[in-house]
C-alpha cells in the first residue's frame, strides 16, 4: 500500500542484504516508524511484543527470523533451536506454524554453507506468495460487496469489520479490507464501521490509519454497538479475518468476532471471512474444542496508552488497583454462523465440503 504517495509493504529486506525492516506497529497510530531486525532473537521479540502482527505477517516475519538465524549459525541444531523459539512466540494464528515447518523442510535437506541463501530466498518467496494471495482475495470479494450494493438498489454500501485485518495484518493488501480497497478503487459507494477491537485497538488503531491513509469512509465505533447497528439495518455485510481455520470452516479470529457472528445470524446479516488458504489448518476440525487461545498480559487491559494534548505519548491505569484482569485474544466462530469464506480461489462455504471445492488438492 501507499503511505503518502510512497509503496509500502510492511516487512522487507534492508539495503544492506541481510537485515529486515518492518512498521513498528506499537506505535501505531502516533508515529510511524521502521524498526530493523538483526537477530533471531529480535524478530522473535517482534512478534511476541505485536510489533508486527496479523496472522499471515506473523509468519512472513518468522521466515525472515529463520534467515536471521542460518545468517549465524548453519548447523541443524541453530536451525531448531530457532524454529523451537519462534514458534513459542505466539500460539494461535497457524501461518507461523507452517511458515516456519516450510522454513525447515527447505533448508534441513541442504548443505549448511547454502542455507543463509536459500533462507532469504525462502522468506522473500513466502512474502510474495501473501502479497498475491491477498490480491486475489480482493478481487473475490469485491464482488461480494459490489453485489450487496446491487441489492441495496442504490445508495452506500455498510461494511463492519473487526480488529486490523489490513495490509498491516499481512505483507500486504490485507485479508479482510482487501475486498474493501478493491471495491472502493472500482467506485463502489461504501463505508466502513471500524470496531476499536479492545484490549490493543486494532481497529482504532490500525484499521482506521490504514482507511485514514487509502481515504476510504469509515466510522470508528466501540466493540459493543456493531449488534445495534444491525438491528436497525445499518451493516449490509460483515467481513473480517482469521488467524486459524479449521478443515471445517470453524474460524478463530480476534476476540469478539463470535459475538459479531452471533449478532449478525440473529439479524440476518451476511458474515464473511476473508482466508487466505495458509491460514487454514487441514488438521483440525473442531475450532472451539481444538484450536489454542493466546490469553495476554492483563495490562493490556488494565492500562490505555494514547497521545496527550501536547503530543506526548503515555501510558494510563483504567482500572482499581488489585483488581484481577483476564485477557483473552482470541476466540472461535463455528461454521454455521459464517456464510462464506473469501480465498484467493474463490468464495466458498464455510465447510468441510465447501473448502474442498477450491482446495481439493490440499
Ligand atoms: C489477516 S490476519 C488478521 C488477524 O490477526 C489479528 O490478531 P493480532 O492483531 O492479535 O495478531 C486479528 O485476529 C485479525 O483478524
Amino acid at each position: 500500500m501507499k503511505i503518502d504517495g510512497k509503496p509500502y509493504r510492511t516487512i522487507w529486506l534492508a539495503n544492506d542484504g541481510w537485515s529486515v525492516e518492518i512498521i513498528d506497529q506499537t506505535l501505531l497510530p502516533h508515529d510511524f516508524a521502521i524498526a530493523r531486525l538483526r537477530t533471531v532473537e529480535e524478530a522473535a521479540h517482534a512478534i511476541r511484543a505485536m510489533l508486527v502482527r496479523g496472522a499471515p505477517l506473523i509468519g512472513a516475519a518468522a521466515a525472515y527470523g529463520m534467515a536471521l538465524a542460518v545468517r549465524q549459525e548453519q548447523d541443524d541444531q541453530a536451525l531448531s533451536r530457532a524454529h523451537d523459539l519462534l514458534l513459542a512466540t505466539r500460539p494461535t494464528a497457524i501461518n507461523l506454524r507452517w511458515a516456519l515447518e516450510r522454513m525447515r523442510r527447505r533448508l534441513i535437506e541442504l548443505p549448511p554453507s547454502e542455507r543463509a541463501a536459500a533462507a532469504y530466498a525462502e522468506a522473500a518467496a513466502l512474502c510474495d506468495e501473501d502479497v498475491a494471495i491477498n490480491e486475489a482475495i480482493g478481487e473475490h470479494g469485491a464482488g461480494l460487496i459490489r453485489r450487496a450494493a446491487t441489492n441495496r438498489g442504490g445508495g452506500t454500501v455498510n461494511i463492519l469489520t473487526h480488529c486490523n485485518a489490513g495490509w498491516l495484518a499481512t505483507v500486504d493488501w490485507g485479508t479482510a479490507l482487501s475486498p474493501i480497497y478493491k471495491a472502493f478503487e472500482e467506485g463502489v459507494d461504501l463505508h466502513v464501521w471500524v470496531d476499536e477491537t479492545r484490549p490493543r485497538n486494532q481497529g482504532a488503531s490500525l484499521t482506521a490509519w490504514e482507511l485514514n491513509h487509502h481515504g476510504v469512509p469509515h466510522t470508528i465505533i466501540a466493540d459493543n454497538v456493531g449488534g445495534h447497528l444491525m438491528q436497525h439495518g445499518m451493516v449490509d455485510l460483515c467481513i473480517t479475518g482469521t488467524d486459524r481455520t479449521t478443515a471445517t470452516g470453524d474460524v478463530c479470529n480476534k476476540i469478539g468476532t463470535y459475538l459479531k457472528a452471533l449478532a449478525a445470524h440473529d439479524n440476518g446479516v451476511p458474515f464473511y471471512v476473508a482466508l487466505p488458504s495458509p491460514t487454514i489448518d487441514w488438521t483440525l476440525e473442531d475450532g472451539v474444542g481444538e484450536i489454542p487461545i493466546e490469553q495476554r498480559d492483563g495490562a493490556e487491559v488494565s492500562a490505555l496508552t494514547g497521545r496527550t494534548a501536547d503530543g506526548r505519548i503515555e501510558t494510563v491505569t483504567v482500572i482499581p488497583k488489585g483488581s484481577p484482569v483476564a485477557n483473552y485474544a482470541f476466540d472461535v466462530t463455528p461454521a454455521r454462523l459464517i456464510t462464506g469464506l473469501i480465498t484467493e480461489r474463490g468464495v466458498c462455504a464455510a465447510s468441510r465440503e465447501g473448502l474442498r471445492t477450491l482446495f481439493s488438492d490440499r
